[in-house]
């Protein structure tokens, strides 16, 4: 038996699973979700305002010399981690209890930041704040980051960039100090690949930095444009030309912003594959669908059906069987990456072969260990197959998957091992057989808003016990 995992079946009445290699740093394995699968999902549910956008319009507001207002804001611990960054850097941020926070920047400059080291692994934020507060405090002191392991995550395009500003930069135990004994100034700079993060660190750097910016093979994700609308609204100027290439005109000041967040498309999917897997039927309110479309196309090709109106999406499984499918993950306008373990446990249950080439991270399949435990037929290689050769193809990393279904997939007890991974586990879960005991189930509050509510309201059942593995 593969470890990570114990069936449910051989688990004698004090479990102790093991963990499937490196686990997020803050997984709590006393809390435990037991799930009785085999039910449909049936029910709605709203999803807000999108993780991977929220936290880094709140790193903007730090820009302004005005307060912010940022509504649809989602209540996720990635959100309460990055107030709490904000509050130590002297943002005062108000949160209405709905969904409205009110980020305030006037103390910037006086702030203490004597605590900042408690934030070193708690995410993959602080990283963007290098240009802000080089910008108003002269330097940054940057903790150690933490997000999901898929993978080494290095932040060498991060540190280039900030390099070709004209910040120096230092390592420090538990990070990286930053200085600009010369001021930050517009640059040239080509991505070696279009990363998210390092395309938000050249906005957030260069539209305070003195002259033109020029960056190319930027990344262009809808989470992209949304901060680019913020930082328009700020007084930014900001152009978005074809072929990835974005110019940034550098101004002197930035005032504060009033935004919406756009939805969760991560967040969205995930319920999607949850019906397509559990033989349910979810509507989304809040899914848009231009931010989908690479989904949606993907989810009927599947066999899945849905319905776009107004205020949300349908999504359904329509019965008969549903279709194998090749398929890769890619920057946008691609399949995202963060959409494929959720959309993997739902080929699980198509007939055939699938294949899934995972381009953006080296090692995102690791989940698919407790699937296999569960039943699912999973191989995974390090070939690139199925699509273009990728940046992983000669190198040691099993970034592809070879998935034969439908299997029966069966409980058993798991460990959340990251936060698609683990809310793909609990896909797992409710559409298998038996009873499944998913351990450290708290990480998947870091980006699923009020998840076990939204299980209530589609008619899932299951217990959380915050004490059973101690
Ligand atoms: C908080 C947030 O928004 N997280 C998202 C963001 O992560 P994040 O911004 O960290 O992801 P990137 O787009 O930067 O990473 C893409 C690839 O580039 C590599 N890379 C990146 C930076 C660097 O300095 N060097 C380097 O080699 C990474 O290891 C990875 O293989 O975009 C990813 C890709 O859509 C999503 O999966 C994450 O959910
Ligand atoms: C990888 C993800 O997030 P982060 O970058 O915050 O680890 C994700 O949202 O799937």
């Amino acid at each position: 038996m593969p470890t990570g995992i114990r069936t449910a079946v051989d688990t004698p009445t004090a479990p102790v699973p093991v963990s499937a290699g490196e686990q997020d740093e803050d997984v709590d394995m006393a809390d435990v979700l037991t799930v009785r699968g085999g039910i449909p999902l049936r029910g709605s549910l709203r999803v807000r305002g999108a993780k991977n956008f929220v936290s880094k319009a709140m790193v903007a507001a730090l820009l302004g010399e005005e307060p912010s207002r940022l509504s649809n804001v989602p209540d996720i611990r990635d959100v309460a981690v990055v107030t709490r960054l904000m509050e130590l850097h002297g943002v005062s941020v108000k949160n209405d209890g709905n969904g409205e926070l009110l980020l305030d920047p006037s103390n910037v400059e006086s702030a203490r930041m004597a605590d900042i080291d408690a934030h070193a692994g708690a995410s993959r934020i602080p990283i963007l704040l290098c240009g802000p507060l080089v910008h108003r405090l002269g330097e940054a002191f940057i903790p150690d980051l933490g997000g999901c392991r898929i993978g080494d995550r290095p932040i060498n395009y991060h540190l280039d960039v900030l390099r070709s500003f004209g910040a120096q930069v230092e390592k420090q135990p538990m990070g990286i100090r930053l200085t600009a004994p010369n001021g930050l100034h517009g640059t040239h700079v080509e991505l070696p690949y279009p990363s998210v993060g390092a395309t938000e660190q050249v906005l957030l750097t260069a539209v305070r930095a003195v002259g033109v910016t020029e960056l190319r093979n930027a990344a262009i994700e809808p989470e992209i444009m949304d901060l680019i609308a913020v930082l328009q609204k700020m007084g930014a100027i900001i152009s978005v030309d074809t072929d990835r290439v974005i110019r940034i005109e550098g101004v002197d000041r930035l005032t504060g912003f009033k935004h919406r967040a756009l939805s969760d498309r991560i967040e969205a999917a995930s319920w999607a594959c949850a019906a397509l897997a559990t033989h349910g039927d979810i509507y989304v309110e809040g899914a848009s669908q231009p931010e989908m479309m690479t989904f949606l196309n993907v989810f009927r090709k599947v066999g899945g059906a849905f319905e776009i109106d107004e205020g949300g999406i349908r999504f359904w499984h329509p019965g008969g069987d549903l279709d194998s499918i090749v398929l890769e993950t890619d920057v946008h306008p691609g399949f995202m990456t963060d959409w494929q373990q959720p959309l993997v446990v739902a080929l699980t249950q198509a007939s055939g072969l699938s294949i899934v080439h995972e381009t953006v991270y080296e090692n995102r399949f690791g989940f698919t260990d407790a699937l296999r435990e569960m039943g699912a037929v999973i191989q995974v290689y390090k070939e690139c197959l199925g699509g273009r050769p990728c940046r992983f193809g000669a190198r040691n990393f099993r970034h592809s998957a070879v998935i034969s279904g439908p299997a029966k997939l069966r409980g058993a007890d798991i460990v959340v091992p990251d936060l698609r991974g683990g809310f793909s586990h609990l896909i797992a879960a409710l559409a298998a057989e038996g009873t499944s005991r998913v351990y450290g189930i708290d990480l998947i509050d870091r980006g699923y808003e009020h998840f076990q509510a939204k299980l209530d309201s589609l008619g899932a059942t299951y217990d959380r016990d915050l004490q059973a593995a101690s």
